[in-house]
């Protein structure tokens, strides 16, 4: 596994911004989208391009462009929703599955609820969105849907990581694929009932409100 912290004073800033518990949803939200911007700049670094001619009004010229197929976005319902936006307006052309997953609160679990995606994502860049990487139950399944459907490249894109939580990806992925993680922050620690200290709180309440 590969981990890419974003080191910016812009993403610095957003984030301080983003984990105040006084910032309203809708301030929230904005910076959610925000982030991701920033952060996908970043995680796309290795997207694949094939090379690609064009006539400008003046000469022929070589360029690139990005290879087919295009990436397929996946944000992690719901809060991974709340990136898709940020993700794709540097990736307009990317395909988007849905894959839904909740943390169940007593043991800690991820439970799938809800998936629409390719049965085949074999040659496909995969991009996996989720605001938060606590545990990294919610990640590891994620990350082994996707590998049972044949992918081999996966980015993760996340806001905060507990280091715990990195440590158990890292043991899950160990050297089978090419996993990177991108994240804003690596936190200090996961709390006694795993939310990510200092953390921002449950994103998915903070982006759509309802529990
Ligand atoms: O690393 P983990 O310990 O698995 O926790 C992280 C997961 O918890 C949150 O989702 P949640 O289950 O709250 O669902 P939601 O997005 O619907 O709020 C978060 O968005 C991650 O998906
Ligand atoms: O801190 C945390 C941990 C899990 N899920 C969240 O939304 N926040
Ligand atoms: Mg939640």
């Amino acid at each position: 596994m590969r981990l890419h912290v974003a080191d910016h004073p812009l993403v610095a800033h957003k984030l301080t911004v983003l984990r105040d518990k006084n910032t309203p949803s809708a301030t929230f939200r904005q910076l959610v989208d925000e982030l991701v911007t920033l952060l996908a700049y970043e995680a796309t670094r290795d997207v694949r391009i094939e090379p690609h001619e064009i006539e400008t009004p003046v000469t022929t010229t070589t360029g690139v462009k990005l290879s087919d197929p295009n990436p397929i976005v996946i944000p992690i319902l719901r809060a991974g929703l709340g990136m898709l936006d940020g993700m794709t307006r540097l990736l307009p052309t990317a395909e988007v599955g849905f894959l839904g997953l909740q943390r169940d609160e007593t043991t800690y679990e991820a439970v799938t609820y809800a998936n629409r995606l390719p049965d085949d994502l074999t040659d496909r860049q995969v991009f996996l969105l989720d605001p938060m990487l606590a545990t990294g139950g919610t990640l590891v399944a994620a990350i082994d849907y996707v590998l049972q459907r044949g992918a081999r490249d996966v980015t993760c894109v996340c806001l905060l990581a507990a280091p715990e939580g990195l440590e158990v990806v890292e043991q899950a992925v160990g050297e089978r694929v090419d996993v990177q993680v991108v994240v804003a922050s690596v936190d200090e620690r996961l709390n006694e009932k795993k939310y990510i200290v200092p953390g921002l709180g449950d994103a998915g309440d903070r982006l759509y409100g309802i529990v």
